[in-house]
């Protein structure tokens, strides 16, 4: 009895915390529960909807725990520097954990700090100039790919481009060889099985986030989704360890190509040798890189192809610069990736209007006030990457695609949270200049070979492309242009 009138009173108070910060009308017991049933490709539609575009802090609830919106950029910076608020949500994340189980993504405190300081190294720009021949030639192989399909017609873009990002990850960070016919038949079944998980994966995930009957563990892990989520984990765990394997034999041999450091998974096996990671932790962290890296990097690439085929003028500035850089050159090098600079602003004005990740989430490990409310401890911040981006106090015409808004004297003093679509601060994206240079080796392959025209499915407007989200975001259905190749090159 003693039990449930102190859960009684709980539920009281957080009801009458609920109530006090503005938000749609939401049920005792179930909150916004309902709202999130039968979903279809419309989650991001339904959050935003239900968010009901307040400027500051709104409010949803599921079963007894809180979700707020956040959009403005300074209220942004509060919470990602707040001391009491650097965790991740647990609501958001720990459906991800299904999958990656512990890793950087998800890892908070001092066994994060450790995995990101083994991790980062495998990032710097020296490292990444190792990885370019590797995305230059999967990129030729995309282009390659669409050469030789049907010309002309349609195309989806998601499965082509995931194809291409899952290749270059895995012979960048597994180091797979595929000159060699057992590393090449290692490399094909790895892949099939990534290429599984980014399709299976994120819809398990997000209907785990939005049904609060599946958060206890046992009871998602009766479902069919997380029959197949620790499946495919499985899958990837033993193709990890025949990796590890082989790599710990070339380090034992005194592999050249070992000694120099050049993969995440050399790095990774350093830090085994030093104790600083086990053998599962980097079964972990090999996972949560694809999970994180594939399909946002695809994604973003999806949305700029899209963008570029409604924008010939700034496809047309695109091309001009590719050719000026590349001169007579076949291959995009790591000198050109870093003098593509219209290129690069393209990208960057593609993830402000179309985020890969629209929103991030963090939670408060202590009661807090924010805004004029008081929160609940274990709380989940929504931060809306999306709103900061088209915030009309910090960007002007916020709708308008306008790559050159990214120039430095254009850019000088805009508020730094306004733009984060990588995250900021100390828990921001390990992998972003990584997917930077696979993203403009892909563009700069893709505008030498073909012109990137419209379907004929009325979206004009990149600002107003319907957009929902799972792992990343993405067009409803499918992401479609066409691909006409170019006879000569102006
Ligand atoms: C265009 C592509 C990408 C976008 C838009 C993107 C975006 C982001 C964002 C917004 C976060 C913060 C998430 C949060 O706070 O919950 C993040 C974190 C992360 N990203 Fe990326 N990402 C991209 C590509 C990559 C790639 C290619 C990799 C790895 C190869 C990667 C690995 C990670 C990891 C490991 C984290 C967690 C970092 C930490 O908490 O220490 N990402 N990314």
């Amino acid at each position: 009895a003693a039990l449930a009138c102190k859960a009684a009173a709980w539920y009281l108070r957080f009801r009458r915390l609920e109530l006090a910060i503005p938000g749609p009308p939401s049920l005792p017991f179930l909150g916004n529960a309902l709202s999130f049933v039968n979903m279809k490709d419309d989650l991001l539609e339904r959050l935003l909807a239900l968010w009901g575009h307040q400027p500051r802090l709104s409010r949803i609830s599921l079963c007894g725990h809180l979700l707020l919106f956040v959009s403005d950029p300074a209220d942004i910076e509060l919470l990602i520097r707040g001391k009491a608020t650097q965790n991740k949500a647990r609501t958001f994340y720990e459906p991800i954990e299904y999958f990656t189980h512990d890793g950087l993504v998800t890892l908070n405190g001092a066994k994060w700090r450790a995995h990101r300081r083994a991790i980062q190294p495998a990032f710097y720009q020296g490292i990444l100039e190792n990885y370019q021949d590797v995305f230059q030639e999967e990129c030729a192989a995309y282009v390659a790919r669409v050469r030789g399909g049907e010309q002309g017609g349609e195309q989806d873009l998601s499965e082509g481009l995931r194809l291409t990002v899952a290749s270059a990850f895995l012979r960048t960070t597994l180091t797979l060889d595929r000159a060699d016919e057992e590393e090449a038949r290692q490399f094909d079944r790895l892949l099939a099985i990534v290429l599984r998980a980014m399709e299976a994966v994120p819809s398990a995930i997000v209907s785990r986030v939005f049904s609060p009957w599946l958060w206890p563990g046992p009871l998602f892990g009766l479902t069919g989704a997380a029959r197949l989520v620790r499946r495919l984990r499985g899958l990837i765990d033993a193709e990890c360890d025949i990796g590890l394997r082989r790599l710990r034999q070339q380090a034992a041999a005194g592999d050249d190509f070992f000694r120099k450091g050049r993969t995440l998974s050399d790095l990774l096996q350093r830090a085994s040798a030093a104790g600083v990671l086990s053998d599962e932790e980097i079964r972990n962290e090999l996972t949560t890189l694809t999970a994180a890296g594939v399909e946002t990097t695809s994604a973003s690439l999806a949305w700029t192809l899209k963008v570029l085929s409604v924008c010939p003028d700034v496809q047309q500035r695109v091309l001009l610069e590719v050719k000026d850089v590349l001169g007579d050159a076949t291959a995009v090098s790591a000198h050109h990736v870093a003098r593509l600079q219209y290129t690069e602003r393209v990208i960057k004005e593609s993830l402000r209007l179309l985020p890969a990740l629209p929103v991030v989430a963090r939670t408060n490990r202590e009661e807090t006030v924010f805004s004029g409310h008081t929160v609940p401890r274990g709380s989940t911040f929504l931060l809306n990457v999306s709103g900061a981006h088209r915030d009309p106090r910090h960007w002007e015409e916020p709708l308008r695609f306008d790559p050159d808004r990214f120039l430095p004297e254009r850019s000088a003093g805009r508020h730094p949270y306004a733009y984060v679509p990588f995250s900021i601060g100390s828990r921001d994206c390990v992998g972003s200049r990584y997917a930077m240079a696979v993203m403009k080796t892909l563009l700069a392959n893709v505008v030498l070979a073909f012109s990137v025209d419209p379907v004929d499915d009325g979206l004009t407007d990149p600002a107003h492309f319907p957009m929902t989200f799972d792992i990343a975001s993405r067009m409803p259905g499918h992401t479609r242009v066409v691909f006409n190749a170019r006879t000569c090159v102006p």
